[in-house]
This record gives C-alpha cells, sequence and structure tokens, in this order.
C-alpha cells in the first residue's frame, strides 16, 4: 500500500508572534463559538446577529457557515455519515486556527453527531469552545422551511436529511442552549445579547 499520502518526517515551527501577542493587540481572547442544530432553527442567523454585535463593539469575529463552507472547502462531501463527520472535522480545525489567530470564530454547521461536536472541542482548550444549541422544535423548523428542504424531504427527494431521516444528537452539555420562550422564539438581536453576554462574563471581550 502506498504510503505517499501519510504524513511522515514532519516537524512543528515556531513563530514569532504568539496567540497571547494577537489578543493584546485585539483585546479580545480567541475562541469558538460552535452554533449547532435542525436545519431551519436558526443558525445562521444568530451567526449573522451576533458577528454584527461583535463588530459594532469592535470586537473581531469570522463566520464558518456549513452552506457557505459547502461551496469551496468542502465542495467535495455530501450528507453521509462519513461525510458529515470529514466536514466537522475540517471546520474544526478551521476554527481552531481562527481562534488561535485571536478571533472570535462563530461556526455555524447542523453538526448532527455528538461525537464530531465533541472531537471539535477536544481540539481547543475546554473554556474556548462554547457550544450553541439551537434547541428549536423539528415542527418549527419544518414549518418555516426557507430552502423548501424539508418539503423535498418529506416527499423523499432528499435522502438521510437530518430530523427526517438522518439523525440529531441534542448536545448533553452545552454552554448556552436556545429555547422558545412561551411558544415563540426570541429575536436574533436578543439571542445574540445571550450569546454576547456569556462571551462578556467569560472574559474572551478583553484582555486585562
Ligand atoms: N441531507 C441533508 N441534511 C441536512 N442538510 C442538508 C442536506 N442536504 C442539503 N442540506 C443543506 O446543507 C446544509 C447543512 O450543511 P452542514 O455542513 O451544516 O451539515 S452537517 O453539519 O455536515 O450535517 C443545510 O443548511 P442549514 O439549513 O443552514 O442547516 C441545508 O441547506
Ligand atoms: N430568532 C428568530 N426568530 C424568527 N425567525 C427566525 C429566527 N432565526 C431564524 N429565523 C428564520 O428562520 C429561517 C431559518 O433560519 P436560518 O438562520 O437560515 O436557519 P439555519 O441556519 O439553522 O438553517 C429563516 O427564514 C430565518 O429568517
Amino acid at each position: 500500500m502506498s504510503t505517499l499520502n501519510n504524513s511522515t518526517n514532519i516537524f512543528w515551527q515556531e513563530y514569532p508572534v504568539g496567540k497571547a501577542e494577537r489578543q493584546k493587540l485585539l483585546n479580545q481572547k480567541g475562541c469558538v463559538v460552535w452554533i449547532t442544530g435542525l436545519s431551519g432553527s436558526g443558525k445562521s442567523t444568530l451567526a449573522c446577529s451576533l458577528s454584527r454585535e461583535l463588530h459594532s463593539r469592535g470586537k473581531l469575529s469570522y463566520i464558518l457557515d456549513g452552506d457557505n463552507l459547502r461551496h469551496g472547502l468542502n465542495k467535495d462531501l455530501g450528507f453521509k455519515p462519513e461525510d458529515r463527520t470529514e466536514n466537522i472535522r475540517r471546520v474544526g480545525e478551521v476554527a481552531k486556527l481562527f481562534a488561535d489567530a485571536g478571533l472570535i470564530c462563530i461556526a455555524s454547521l447542523i453538526s448532527p453527531y455528538r461525537k464530531d461536536r465533541d472531537a471539535c472541542r477536544a481540539m481547543l482548550p475546554d473554556a474556548n469552545f462554547i457550544e450553541v444549541f439551537m434547541n428549536m422544535p423539528i415542527e418549527l423548523c419544518e414549518s418555516r422551511d426557507a430552502k423548501g428542504l424539508y418539503k423535498l424531504a418529506r416527499a423523499g427527494k432528499i435522502k438521510g436529511f437530518t430530523g427526517i431521516d438522518d439523525p440529531y444528537e441534542q448536545p448533553l452539555n452545552c454552554e448556552i442552549e436556545i429555547q422558545q420562550s412561551n411558544g415563540v422564539c426570541p429575536k436574533p438581536v436578543v439571542l445574540a445579547g445571550q450569546v454576547v453576554t456569556y462571551l462578556e462574563e467569560k472574559g474572551f471581550l478583553q484582555v486585562k
């Protein structure tokens, strides 16, 4: 068997400027806000609102959105379980780089399998991985059906659709859980505020 593709005889190159110095420059701490949930649960909307809110406070963030990355970095991947696992692994690695750069990296992917999310968490110091669970009922997501995908999945025209005929494994120990309140989903700006408050309280938005 060929070993041409194996990474052997490789070494770690140290860089002259480190994470601590970059964080000081930016006056913020690099971390990953990982938003997980069903299609239509509001992941991208929260990611955008959070990014806007952080920007208005002078904080540098960057969104990694599943749909968008599948146009480039992950264009070779589909939705089979092993493809989703590789999708999440790659985005976890990229998110780790952004966090190392000192940014608040907002990853917004269905990321349906617990082991894949936990593997991303394990790539970072635990406190720097903030898992946000969009815990919206599938009935709400399906009623939104912004892209018409639930309709196609129900008609059997998309196979392996998350929540229909592919599983979504809820987080067991997420840092933030977003839910409806009295049957109503809070406005995106309110949800973004909830995450910003968490980041503030945990000291990510300044370097002392
Ligand atoms: N089979 C199937 N299951 C789920 N989603 C599907 C599927 N096929 C296409 N789509 C569209 O792909 C978007 C999800 O991509 P992700 O990279 O976030 O998925 S995953 O984390 O690898 O499961 C998802 O985007 P969101 O609606 O923003 O979640 C859909 O638009
Ligand atoms: N907090 C919210 N309140 C009301 N509607 C929302 C909220 N968040 C998202 N939506 C709507 O739900 C639909 C799906 O949101 P989206 O962010 O694309 O979900 P996802 O990225 O999880 O697929 C969109 O039409 C969006 O406008």
